[in-house]
């Protein structure tokens, strides 16, 4: 667990709303991606530390993601993105307010392949991590004694440095893994995001990011798909493209026929063209959506 920070800086405009951003690391591209098409201002250089953004009444702190919590925890900053991962790491007072979709990994014990199979092995032993705060209170509420190695990255070479018996860490594709003759074992301790935390108080203003956020979110998933249908066939075509609440239904000049407009998850979008095809439906467009508030 982190000391808490203490005490907190005073606030020059207690009208704009802090927030911290990851200013390097496997989150920082895509968060700060999400918070240009959200229409706020980013900064232009990595040296920018502090970017103001008057016309939305915010204020960005480009921070260690590690410390995101950290910050936003005390109460010096009101919102922040990290991972799920770091804030629970942090044993810090913030909350999670939203998942992002993006940085998405696996927290999972490995070690040398065929050594262990499952948590029982792993009382007594030393087990390498850069989430002490995590993998500790894992261990704790499974009731296994563990005793933790702490270090800074490249967790993975610790076994084979002899320095621990197995390792914690975040997986993605476990080609890291994979190249130090280590295998995963044992449950997962944790699937993670990055996500949208909160101070442990009421943050006014905070709604108004959390839509942007949530309307990039849509814009990302969805596309907009336009199709003409015999009006006959339209509960059919509705039961393949329900969208989110309803279809839009338009006449057509020609009555026989309807046009429909509907939202549908991009990753699907032309699997569905082609059922709604083999329905009936004709002239099948699709268009990017470029921003949204649902
Ligand atoms: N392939 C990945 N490797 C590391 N972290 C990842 C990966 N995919 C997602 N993440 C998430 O990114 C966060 C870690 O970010 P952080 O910037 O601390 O580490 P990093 O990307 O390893 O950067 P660094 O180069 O400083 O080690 C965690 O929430 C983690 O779950
Ligand atoms: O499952 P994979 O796709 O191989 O990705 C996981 C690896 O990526 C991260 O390391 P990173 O590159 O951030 O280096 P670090 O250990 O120094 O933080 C993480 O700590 C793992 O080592
Ligand atoms: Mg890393």
């Amino acid at each position: 667990m982190s000391a808490p920070v203490p005490s907190v800086p005073p606030r020059n405009d207690s009208t704009m709303l802090r927030i911290a951003v990851p200013n390097k690391g496997s989150l920082s591209e895509t968060a700060v991606e999400m918070l240009d098409e959200a229409g706020y201002a980013t900064r232009r250089d990595t040296r920018e530390l502090i970017v103001p953004d008057h016309r939305n009444g915010v204020e960005f702190f480009y921070l260690r993601p590690r410390d995101i919590a950290t910050y936003v925890g005390s109460g010096a900053l009101d919102v922040g993105i990290t991972g799920r991962d770091l804030l629970l790491d942090s044993g810090s007072a913030a909350t999670e307010i939203a998942a992002l979709d993006f940085g998405g990994s696996t927290f999972r014990f490995a070690g040398p392949a065929g050594r262990f199979s499952g948590l029982a092995d792993l009382e007594g032993v030393r087990v390498a991590t850069s989430y002490t705060g995590l993998v500790g209170a894992f261990l704790e509420r499974e009731g296994v004694s563990a005793q933790l190695v702490k270090l800074d990255g490249a967790v993975e070479s610790a076994v084979a440095l002899g320095v621990a018996d197995a390792v914690a860490d975040v997986v993605s594709t476990g080609s890291t893994l994979r190249k130090q003759g280590l295998e995963i074992f044992g449950p997962v301790i944790l699937e993670s995001t990055a996500v949208l935390i909160g101070a442990p108080r009421e943050v006014p203003g905070l709604s108004t990011l959390e839509r942007r956020l949530q309307g990039v979110l849509v814009a990302r998933r969805y596309v907009l798909m336009d199709y003409d249908l015999p009006a006959t066939l339209i509960e059919q075509a509705v039961a393949i493209t329900p969208g989110l609440e309803s279809p839009t239904v338009s006449p057509l000049r020609d009555r026989e026929w309807v046009a429909v407009r509907v939202m549908v998850p991009r990753e699907n979008t032309n699997q569905v063209m082609d059922e709604l095809y083999e329905l009936g439906a004709r002239a099948i467009l699709v268009s990017q959506i470029h921003a949204a508030r649902i």
